[in-house]
């Protein structure tokens, strides 16, 4: 099967017996997907099953891309019945350009690299196997093998930019850091298996709980790092409340035996300066969860600043 011109797009086309597929061509059947080229989600792919998709940093897009210098509702991609893409660009802040040129509307072909900020994409026709090991790849660098979410060098990767972002903006950043309670005593109790079944309900639960335009990475063996776009500090120590009691209720089990466990969060908010620096943001978050971890755990203390140079 190879892709065809037609209305200068480039198509995906089939052969079918009867007017079906069989199995075999079926699993060779060319679908669109947007492929990110460049950027902070550089590797990621989507594939176009609905009829449009918004593409933009927050929650109300149909996909969400981390980068910062993207519009909360960028642009639009519209697939239509015979599979041509249309690209449209909704007022975006810093707008779309394709060949160094700033459009508004545009039908896709295979060679349009479309740039959004930092973003760079393309549409590529590809088949369900094609797809699912390049996904695979993208997996093995980007995500935790255990837990499925962000690895640590992927949140570094993403937060620099977002942090670079705030740096321009003068915007609000909070990072949030936890971490399992006696974890050590659990695997010790419960066994290994079961320490790593509560590492995955563990993630889930934070999972669930964060907008999609927020970051959620495991940091480390059982601790836990996560980044909430533009939300004021009491915002962050409610957030930050609601899931230590999540995690506090929840019935956490391992084949049978129910694991009590509870989380220590440190947080740490800050309108983000030019004298900020990434690194020093997380050690103050992760030193306000070691305080939480001394004065009892199963609680979060939230870092206090008295000037430009750091906590209090
Ligand atoms: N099951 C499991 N255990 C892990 C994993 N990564 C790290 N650990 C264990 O996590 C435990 C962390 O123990 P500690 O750093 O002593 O901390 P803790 O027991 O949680 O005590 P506090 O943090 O002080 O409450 C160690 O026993 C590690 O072996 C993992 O992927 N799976």
């Amino acid at each position: 099967m190879s892709p065809s011109r037609k209305n200068g797009s480039l198509l995906p086309s089939t052969t079918m017996v009867n007017g079906t597929l069989d199995h075999d061509q079926a699993k060779r059947v060319l679908e669109p997907y947007l492929v990110i080229l460049s950027g902070c989600d550089r590797g990621r792919q989507f594939k176009l099953e609905q009829q449009s998709y918004v593409i933009g940093r927050s929650d109300e897009a149909d996909i969400v891309i981390g980068d910062p210098k993207i519009s909360r509702r960028h642009c639009v991609f519209t697939v239509f019945k015979d599979r041509r893409i249309l690209f449209e660009d909704l007022q975006s802040t810093n707008g779309s350009f394709l060949g160094g040129e700033r459009i508004e509307k545009h039908w896709l072909t295979m060679q349009d690299r479309i740039l959004a900020g930092d973003t760079v994409m393309r549409i590529d026709y590809k088949c369900y196997s094609e797809a699912e090991s390049e996904q695979a790849l993208y997996r093995a660098a980007y995500t935790d093998a255990l837990t499925g979410i962000l690895n640590r060098g992927a949140f570094m990767q993403r937060a620099h930019e977002e942090f670079s972002f705030c740096k321009r903006n003068n915007a609000l950043l909070s990072i949030v850091m936890c971490d399992v309670d006696h974890f050590k005593r659990k695997n010790d109790t419960y066994g290994h298996p079961a320490g790593d079944q509560v590492l995955k309900d563990l993630s889930a639960i934070l999972s669930e709980q964060m907008r999609k335009e927020d970051l959620l990475a495991r940091y480390g063996g059982e601790e836990f790092i996560m980044l909430l776009r533009e939300t004021p500090v009491d915002a962050a120590i409610g957030w930050a409340e609601r899931i230590r009691e999540a995690v506090m209720c929840y019935p956490f089990n391992y084949q049978g035996q129910t694991i009590p466990t509870t989380i220590s969060i440190g947080v740490c908010t800050r309108r983000i300066s030019a004298v900020d620096s990434l690194p020093t943001i997380i050690r103050i978050a992760d030193d306000a969860l070691y305080l939480a971890k001394q004065n009892g755990r199963n609680r979060l203390e939230i870092a206090q600043f008295n000037s430009a140079a750091g906590p209090r």
